[in-house]
C-alpha cells in the first residue's frame, strides 16, 4: 500500500494503451491503487465489487468511432450499478457535446484529450474528495454548504424545474463552466448561487459583477483590476472581481452586456488563467470557476456581430435554460405560500389567507416580470391585508402586455399630474412594452438597469 496517497481505488477504463499507461503515471501519487482496464465490460464487474473513488472512463471506445455511443452506454451502466459513482469522462479535443451529454447523463466532469497532467490531476483529485462525501454523507451534493437562513431556496417542481434542479445537483460539484439563460425574474441568480453553494468552492466566495449595471468604461477594470497611475482616477492598485474570485467562482450576472472589445480578454484569461490588471504587463495566476447569466435569446447569443461565440463556447460547457413562469405554472401555488408566509413574518402579521378567486387568477395571469413580479405582488399583498382572505383585486394583476404609443403615457393637461404616479405609470408601460427586458425598458427610460430596479423597487413592480 502506498504511503501518503489521498485516496483508495482509481479506475481508467480505455482501449488505448497510451492513454492507460499516461493516466497510470499522473494518478498513482494520489491513489492507493489505480486499476486500468482496456476491456470495458470488466468495468462494470470491478465497480459493483470494489466501489473505486473515481472512474475515469473514455467516451470513443471502439478504436475510431467518435460518436461516443459505447462509452456513454457503459456510464449509463456504471451508474445503475452504483448511483453514488463518481465518473469522469475523457472525450476527444472539442468534444463539448460529448462531455456535455455525459454530465446529463450524470458523469461528474470531463477531461479532454491531449489532456495537461495539472489538469487531469486535479480534476480527479476535486472529483475524489466530492466522492468522499458523497459516500460519507450518502446522499448527492454533499460538498455543499447550508443555505444562510432567509437566503430564498430555489422553489418548483414542475417538470421544466425538475430539470433545472436536476442539471444544477449534476453541473455543480464540477469545474465546468455553466451559461444560465432565462427572462427577466426567472430566477438565474438563484441558480448561479445553488450552484456555487453545492460547489466544491462553497466555503470560497461567490464574486458577481452584474455587467448590466457598470458603466461600459469601467467594466475592464472591475473585471481584471488596474494598478497605480493606469488611468487619472487610479490612485492607487485595485484588485479586479476576477481575482477576487480566486478559489471561489465568478458569477457574470448579464453577460450579453460585455462589450466586444473585451471578449477577447475575457477569453484569454479563462483559457490561460490569468488576469493582468490595467495598466500592468504582469499576469497574475487565478483558478476560478465562471457562471454566467443573460436574458438574450440563444439566437442573439448565437449572432457573432452580439458575441464572440469562441467566447460563447467556453462559457456554455453546460447551460441552464430557466423557463418563463407562464410555462410552469404548476409551481405557482408553491411560490405564494412561500412568498406569504416570508412576507407575514418580515411584517409581523399573520399569514394571510387566499380566496380560490385569487389562488385562480394568480396562476391564470401570464407574470411577463416572472417570479419577481409574482414575489413583488405578494409583498404588496400582504402589507396591504386585512382581516380577510386575499380577493384578486388584492394583487393589482396588469392585463396581458401589450405595445403602447409613448404618447399615450404622457398625460394629458386635465389628468393626474403627481410626479410619482406618473413616474410609476411611466416605468411600468416601459416594462411592459419590452416584454419586461430590464435593460430595453432602463434605455428606454434612460436610466441604469439598477436605477430602474431601484424605481421598480420603490413602486412594488
Ligand atoms: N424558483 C424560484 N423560487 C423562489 N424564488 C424565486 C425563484 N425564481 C426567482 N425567484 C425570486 O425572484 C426574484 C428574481 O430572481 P433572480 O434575481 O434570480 O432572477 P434573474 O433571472 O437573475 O433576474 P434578472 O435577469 O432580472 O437579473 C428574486 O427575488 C428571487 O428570489
Amino acid at each position: 500500500m502506498k504511503q501518503g496517497a489521498e485516496h483508495e481505488l482509481a479506475v481508467v477504463v480505455d482501449d488505448d494503451e497510451d492513454i492507460l499507461v499516461a493516466a497510470r503515471l499522473v494518478l498513482r501519487g494520489l491513489f492507493r491503487e489505480v486499476v486500468t482496464l482496456s476491456r470495458p465490460e470488466e468495468a462494470v464487474a470491478l465497480v459493483a465489487a470494489r466501489a473505486p473513488d473515481v472512474v475515469l472512463l473514455d467516451a470513443n471506445f471502439a478504436r475510431g468511432a467518435t460518436d461516443a455511443a459505447e462509452g456513454l452506454a457503459l456510464l449509463d451502466r456504471l451508474l445503475a450499478t452504483d448511483p453514488q459513482l463518481i465518473v469522469v469522462m475523457i472525450t476527444a479535443h472539442a468534444g463539448v457535446n460529448v462531455a456535455v451529454e455525459a454530465m446529463k447523463r450524470g458523469a461528474t466532469d470531463f477531461v479532454s484529450k491531449p489532456w495537461s497532467n495539472d489538469r487531469l490531476a486535479s480534476t480527479v483529485r476535486t472529483a475524489a474528495a466530492l466522492s468522499r462525501s458523497r459516500r460519507s454523507a450518502a446522499s448527492p451534493g454533499a460538498g455543499s454548504v447550508p443555505r444562510p437562513a432567509g437566503e430564498t431556496p430555489l422553489i418548483g417542481q414542475a417538470p421544466a424545474m425538475a430539470r433545472v434542479h436536476s442539471l444544477i445537483a449534476r453541473a455543480a460539484p464540477t469545474d465546468a463552466n455553466v451559461l444560465v439563460l432565462g427572462e427577466n425574474g426567472t430566477g438565474k441568480e438563484l441558480v448561479a448561487r445553488e450552484l456555487h453553494r453545492q460547489s466544491l468552492r462553497a466555503a470560497k466566495p461567490m464574486v458577481t459583477v452584474d455587467l448590466g449595471a457598470v458603466a461600459s468604461n469601467l467594466i475592464d477594470s472591475e473585471l481584471f483590476g488596474h494598478v497605480k497611475g493606469a488611468f487619472t482616477d487610479a490612485r492607487t492598485d485595485r484588485v479586479g472581481r476576477i481575482q477576487a474570485a480566486d478559489g471561489g467562482t465568478l458569477f457574470l450576472d448579464e453577460i450579453g452586456n460585455l462589450p466586444l472589445a473585451l471578449q477577447p480578454k475575457l477569453l484569454t484569461a479563462l483559457e490561460q488563467r490569468v488576469v493582468t490588471p490595467v495598466g500592468s504587463n504582469r499576469p497574475v495566476p487565478v483558478d476560478i470557476r465562471v457562471i454566467a447569466a443573460t436574458n438574450l435569446t440563444p439566437e442573439m447569443l448565437r449572432d457573432p456581430r452580439q458575441f464572440r461565440q469562441d467566447l460563447l463556447f467556453r462559457l456554455n460547457t453546460v447551460e441552464i435554460d430557466l423557463p418563463p413562469l407562464r410555462e410552469r405554472r404548476a409551481d405557482i401555488p408553491a411560490l405564494i405560500d412561500h412568498y406569504l408566509a416570508l412576507y407575514a413574518e418580515r411584517y409581523r402579521r399573520p399569514p394571510p389567507g387566499l380566496t380560490p378567486a385569487a389562488l385562480d387568477a394568480l396562476v391564470a395571469h401570464d407574470w411577463p416580470g416572472n417570479v419577481r413580479a409574482l414575489r413583488h405582488a405578494i409583498e404588496r399583498a400582504v402589507i396591504l391585508a386585512r382581516d380577510a382572505a386575499l380577493t384578486p383585486d388584492d394583487f393589482a394583476l396588469t392585463p396581458p402586455a401589450r405595445v403602447i404609443a409613448p404618447e399615450a403615457v404622457v398625460p394629458a393637461a386635465s389628468a393626474d399630474l403627481n410626479l410619482d404616479r406618473v413616474e410609476r405609470r411611466l416605468v411600468e408601460e416601459a416594462l411592459r412594452k419590452h416584454g419586461y427586458n430590464i435593460s430595453g425598458a432602463a434605455a428606454e427610460l434612460g436610466l441604469s438597469r439598477a436605477a430602474l430596479y431601484r424605481r421598480m423597487e420603490k413602486h412594488g413592480l
